[in-house]
């Protein structure tokens, strides 16, 4: 059990359950390639069943973390610093990325958009969800909309999102590894067609980093 007054400082954002932080290659997405620190915060009950990254649903698994030492790691690596998780807005963002951009890092997201958005952000990467949608908020906010395919349904859901999704954002289509040798050629396909659309692919599991 949490002590009152840690889960106190958590409920402010003063402290986020951090599951683990690793500086590696923006796997993903229009940044992919560039090198940056990931913070990846616990705490998701979006529940997507193909989320690679079940160990992070359950925030109490995760060691509460005052946002100063997070911030103290993530200055020693690298000018970006992205915040994940788990689902990152299910937390208040402000105190972190207040301190991030104190510490004059470049500060994106990946988020399901599912929650309000907190925070001070350079760059908001929303991957909507069928199980819990994105708030408004996030549709009008998100640089880049990425989304997961995982069947031929999802190219529908793509375009769903895609109508309400800011008309700066840069759309993607991203496999979901598990049907990557079925979906890669239907995105390839899709793309030619559809050129609005991008290819994702996550290139950090092809170079088998983290
Ligand atoms: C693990 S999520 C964490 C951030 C946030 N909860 C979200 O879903 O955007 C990070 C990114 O990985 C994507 N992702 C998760 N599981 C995946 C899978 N099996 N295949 C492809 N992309 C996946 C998500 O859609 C999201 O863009
Ligand atoms: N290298 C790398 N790039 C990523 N882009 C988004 C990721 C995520 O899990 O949010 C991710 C990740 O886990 N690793
Ligand atoms: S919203 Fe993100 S972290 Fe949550 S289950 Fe879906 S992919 Fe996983
Ligand atoms: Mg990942």
């Amino acid at each position: 059990m949490l002590s009152k007054e840690i889960q106190s400082e958590v409920e402010k954002g003063i402290m986020l359950p951090l599951m683990e932080e690793f500086y590696t290659i923006q796997g993903e997405g229009y940044h992919t390639g560039t090198a940056a620190y990931f913070i990846r915060v616990g705490g998701c009950d979006v529940g997507c069943h193909w989320c690679d990254v079940k160990e992070s649903w359950n925030a109490d698994l995760h060691p509460p973390t005052h946002v100063d030492e997070i911030v103290a790691h993530a200055s020693l690596f690298s000018e970006t610093v992205v915040v994940t998780g788990g689902e990152p807005l299910t937390w208040d963002m402000t105190a972190l990325t207040t301190r991030l951009k104190a510490a004059h890092r470049k500060i994106h997201i990946e988020t399901s958009g599912a929650y309000p958005l907190s925070g001070i952000w350079d760059w908001i990467c929303l991957s909507p969800k069928k199980t819990k949608l994105p708030v408004q908020q996030v549709y009008d906010h998100a640089h880049e909309l990425k989304m997961i395919i995982h069947n031929r349904h999802d190219f529908i859901f793509a375009e769903e999102q895609a109508e309400k999704v800011n008309d700066q954002a840069i759309l993607f289509l991203q496999p979901e590894w598990s049907k990557k040798e079925e979906m890669t050629p239907l995105i390839v396909d899709y793309v030619m067609k559809n050129p609005k659309w991008r290819v994702s692919l996550q290139t950090h599991k092809y170079l088998n980093i983290p």
